[in-house]
């Protein structure tokens, strides 16, 4: 897994088309979301991450909550983003692992929203610019090596 973490000042985002040819099903409102004072974390889910997908989802746990207590931050934007890795993982599995990752950081305590799975959508972010607002982290899962 790939993930791009950007701490915020807000990220909003809006769903413009389909860009698989089953997205995810959504509701009217989570057509359009909004959260203040956030870390996004834009995450591309990785083909090798099939290999142990409840490992990768603890990991990127772990992850998330040393950035945010490292910047402060409350809440978490999980963003599904397929452009941080030339080998990703089928959709299926991609979605049920950024699912769990949301469930698990809402059990930690976090405010969290995830942007919908499988559309095009438009996006604002405003990035705060101090010297740990923007982090990179890559997640394998055990006996596997970053390629
Ligand atoms: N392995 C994977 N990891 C993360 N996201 C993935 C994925 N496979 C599919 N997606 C989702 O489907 C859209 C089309 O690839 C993706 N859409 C996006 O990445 C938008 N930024 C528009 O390009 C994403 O929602």
């Amino acid at each position: 897994m790939r993930m791009l973490l950007i701490h915020s000042d807000y990220l909003e985002y809006e769903v413009k088309d389909k860009a698989l040819k089953n997205p995810e099903p959504i509701s009217e409102e989570q057509k359009k979301g909004r959260l203040d004072e956030v870390l996004a974390v834009f995450m591309s889910v990785e083909k090798a991450d099939e290999t142990n997908p409840d490992e990768i989802v603890e990991k990127a746990v772990v992850e998330i909550k040393d950035v945010a207590s490292q910047v402060k931050a409350d809440r978490i934007f999980v963003y599904p983003f397929a452009h941080l890795s030339s080998e990703l993982a089928k959709p299926d599995v991609a979605l049920k692992v950024l699912q769990k990752i949301e469930e698990r950081l809402r059990e930690e305590g976090f405010e969290v929203k995830r942007a919908p799975f499988g559309y095009y959508k438009a996006f604002r972010l405003s990035c705060k610019g101090h010297p740990l607002a923007e982090l990179s982290r890559t997640i394998v899962p055990s006996g596997e090596t970053v390629s």
